[in-house]
């Protein structure tokens, strides 16, 4: 056949869900969408490395959005996983078009989804059928350091991820990324040299059970917060205190959250937090009073609330009264000059999915 189409989706994610701070993701119903057709009967292109890139939905025209693949943080990832398999390019001759209706740098895991697609994408256009989606998932942690968010976008549902602690010979090794994030992938602009594949079973993660009455009101501030900076303001150590406080939490929220009915009162107490919302009060105004003031008692309906991975979304998650409960966290940005924007979302269960006719 010569020309090859398919669809790769993938969804948001919600990182840490309170106290679970770079372990736990909750795959959301907004999709990133990769339509791909590849049309072999080209034997050149004049596309760069084969790949013609077209784009619509957020940040659709700016900056933040490269439609050069080496630049493009999805293509570019395709790449790393074509290098680390002999493939310097895409096959000729690619086209991607990618519908983005998840909004960049909110907390709502715009860059996993699209390190997710993008290991994705490597995959599908290299033939690469023995990668395992446990074996992507090294990939991805490659680029994106903390597992939370790629966790839950790659495999879906409600995730506890964990990282294995590198071997000392890939500790040593220079190009194995020690640091949160990259600013390029692995491998980094086409040397023609292999970059270096990810040591094996870096990632792993376990599914919770997710109880069905439960959904996601996701309140979306009319500003960016690079996840880089919202780590910054974090301290390097902690009162051991507040870590007890966290781990107490922590044991409770996947129970908590797959009992079904849900209990307000147990979940609203098991996603308080005090190792990340604090800090990041700083760069979120009105953060520390929604989550004081939103509880189970003041809102029907609501089972508790927390700031959406590194933020500025807020999380609130709910069984009714959706509208009202929206509203009056509207309301108290709005009284801090913040617009908001917002959408009820359910669990993704299947993570990314790869579509062909
Ligand atoms: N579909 C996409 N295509 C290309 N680049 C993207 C895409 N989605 C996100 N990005 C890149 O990721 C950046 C946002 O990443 P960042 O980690 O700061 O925020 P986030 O992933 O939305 O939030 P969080 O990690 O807290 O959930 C964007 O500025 C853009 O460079
Ligand atoms: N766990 C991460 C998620 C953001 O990508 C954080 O809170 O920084």
């Amino acid at each position: 056949m010569a020309i090859e189409s398919f669809i790769i989706k993938t969804p948001c994610s919600s990182a840490n869900i309170g106290p679970g701070f770079d372990v736990i993701g909750l795959a959301l119903s907004m999709y990133l969408e990769l339509h791909v057709t590849i049309d072999r009967s080209k034997k050149t292109s004049t596309y760069p490395l084969n790949c013609r890139i077209t784009y619509e939905g957020e940040g659709e025209g700016t900056d933040e959005i490269s439609l050069d693949p080496e630049v493009n943080l999805l293509t570019r990832v395709a790449l790393y996983v074509l290098r680390c398999h002999d493939q310097r390019s895409f096959p000729c001759e690619t086209h991607v078009h990618i519908k983005n209706p998840i909004p960049l740098g909110r907390g709502l895991g715009s860059s996993g989804a699209a390190v997710v697609a993008g290991v994705m994408l490597g995959k599908e256009c290299g033939g690469l059928k023995h990668l395992t989606r446990e074996r992507l998932f090294d990939f991805c942690l490659m680029i994106e350091r903390h597992p939370d968010n790629v966790g839950a976008a790659l495999f879906g549902g409600f995730v506890g991820t964990y990282l294995m602690p590198l071997k000392p010979e890939d500790a040593a090794r220079k190009e194995i990324p020690l640091s949160e994030v990259l600013p390029a992938p692995a491998g980094g602009i086409d040397t023609g040299i292999k970059p270096p594949e990810p040591p094996i079973g870096i990632g792993h993660h376990i599914k919770f059970p997710w109880a069905p009455e439960i959904k996601a009101v996701v309140i979306i501030p009319d500003f960016e917060v690079p996840t880089a900076k919202a780590r910054e303001v974090l301290p390097a150590q902690y009162p051991r205190l507040d870590v007890t406080f966290n781990l107490q939490r922590i044991a409770l929220l996947p129970v908590a959250l797959g009992q079904s009915p849900p209990d307000p009162e147990l979940i609203y107490l098991a996603m308080q937090d005090k190792l990340h919302q604090p800090y990041r009060q700083t760069l979120i105004p009105g953060l520390t009073e929604i989550v004081e003031s939103m509880t189970p008692s003041t809102q029907p309906g609501l089972l508790g609330v927390c700031l959406s991975g590194a933020g500025p979304t807020i999380l609130a998650l709910a069984t009714a009264n959706f509208n009202e409960i929206a509203e009056s966290i509207i309301a108290k940005f709005r009284a801090n000059n913040i617009q908001c924007s917002w959408r009820l979302l359910e669990l993704a269960e299947g993570g990314t999915q790869v579509l062909r006719d």
